[in-house]
């Protein structure tokens, strides 16, 4: 099970300091969208020049141009990649092909999905490497998180690995350890918190007792 730390809130020179503190209890670093939007890809191309032993996740989600984005951000240095799973299939395909060409990885974010495992079983065929279940900040203030939908995609789900993300925090982790995803992403968890460093380390602990 590996651990994915996401920056959401902060500029490129914040980024940066918050992965020197954690940096040795994470194994991917994802740019989020409101980085990518303030900061552009700028933000990949700097993160990756900063910290090459990282794999570096654009959370770009992706809901069009699947080929050209990918294409993009890999140019950038992203290792992995997230496309919607509420975009059309040919966006998805278009995604994976130029991922193929490129080395580079591609998530697909379950976001607003409504039928989770039909939908997770058709995109899980098109040979993306990742399927996250996430509840984004909206969700979140709803009182809303994706356990559930972790069971359902996991149930369905063969061949690519399952990630889960959406304010999951260190009381939270246990729960999410359990129900053995591939990758676990946290982001106000660890960002939010004061000492950082110790945190990252704990979830690092939990995280490792999963497979
Ligand atoms: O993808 C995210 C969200 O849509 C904002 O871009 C976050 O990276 C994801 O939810 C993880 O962050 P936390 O919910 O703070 O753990």
């Amino acid at each position: 099970m590996e651990l994915q730390l996401a920056l959401d809130l902060v500029n490129i020179p914040e980024a940066i300091e918050v992965v020197k503190e954690v940096e040795a209890y994470i194994d991917i670093v994802e740019i989020g969208t409101p980085v990518v939007i303030n900061e552009g890809l700028r933000a990949v191309k700097e993160m990756k020049e900063a910290f090459p032993n990282l794999k570096v996740l654009a959370d770009l989600k992706i809901m069009d141009a699947g080929g050209y984005e990918v294409m993009k951000a890999s140019e950038a240095g992203a290792d992995i990649i997230t496309v919607l799973g509420v975009s059309d299939d040919s966006t998805i395909r278009g995604a994976v092909e130029e991922a193929r060409k490129q080395g580079r990885k591609i998530m697909v974010d379950m976001i607003n999905v409504k039928h989770m495992e039909e939908r997770a079983q058709e995109i899980d065929a098109m040979g993306v490497d990742y399927i996250c279940v996430h509840s984004g900040y909206d969700h979140q203030a709803a009182g809303k998180n994706s356990f559930e939908e972790l069971t359902a995609i996991k149930r369905v789900v063969k061949h690519a690995k399952t990630a889960i993300a959406g304010g999951i925090k260190l009381e939270t982790l246990p729960e999410v350890v359990k129900a053995n995803p591939d990758l676990v992403i946290v982001g106000g968890g660890i960002t939010g918190q004061p000492d950082k460093k110790s945190v990252a380390s704990e979830m690092r602990e939990l995280v490792a007792q999963g497979h």
